[in-house]
């Protein structure tokens, strides 16, 4: 099986302090890892590293396929509909069909709204359409179901299982159970240390 994510010793800061040390783990092609933790343990500043949107303080991220990424903002183009969203993020990552997307995540009804005019889940599901349109084999999402009802947190499951059992990954931080067969990797006070990059100690644990 191939590796889809290495993580490798990763420190990691939010505000020029160290959220979290010595982070490291290998995300196999077809397999899942549910990131959990307490709120504020740092799990948004791990997963926007490990996507590239910041610098790690030290240790390396290596994802040789590419990755898509889906966060609490979903990057959504508010002035154009669900259907040129998407149109727009398949042309920038070289796909062509956005038809299974908008099926998969219930959006057909939806496909000529503006944007910025969909509810909270909708934009959620908007959000996470987009990442079937990018064709990228590892997904890392940032509490992907917030905000969506108990069909489209099903729904959600069975696209990632999709996903794994096309041999795609995903890493995903969340709170619920989502329903999916996967690893878990939980951040605790007893586990990551907690470090000033001053060298003021906070270490618990
Ligand atoms: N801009 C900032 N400046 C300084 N500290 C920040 C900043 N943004 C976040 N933090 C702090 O960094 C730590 C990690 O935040 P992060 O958002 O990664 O946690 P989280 O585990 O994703 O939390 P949650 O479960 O609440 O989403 C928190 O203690 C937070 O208060």
């Amino acid at each position: 099986m191939t590796d889809l994510l290495t993580v490798r010793d990763l420190t990691v800061s939010r505000g020029g302090i160290a959220v979290l040390e010595g982070v490291g783990f290998t995300l196999a092609s077809g397999a899942a890892l549910i990131l959990r933790g307490p709120n504020g343990i740092g799990k948004t500043t791990l997963l926007r590293t490990i996507a590239g949107l910041q610098p790690p303080v030290s240790g390396a991220v290596s994802a040789p396929g590419g990755l898509a990424y889906a966060a609490h903002a979903d990057g959504l183009k508010g002035a154009l509909t669900v259907r040129e969203n998407l149109t727009f993020w398949a042309r920038l990552h070289g796909t062509a069909d956005i038809a299974p997307a908008l099926t998969r995540m219930n959006l057909e009804a939806l496909a000529d709204r503006l944007a910025a005019t969909l509810s909270a889940g909708q934009k959620r599901r908007l959000g996470l359409a987009r990442l079937l349109v990018t064709g990228a084999a590892l997904w890392v999402m940032d509490e992907p179901t917030v905000s969506l009802d108990a069909e489209s947190v099903a729904l959600f499951g069975q696209v990632v299982r999709d996903h794994l059992a096309g041999g795609g990954g995903a890493l995903i931080a969340t709170h619920i159970d989502p329903g999916l067969t996967a690893g878990t990797l939980e951040l605790s006070p007893f586990r990551a240390r907690v470090r000033r990059l001053d060298g003021f100690d906070e270490a618990f644990g």
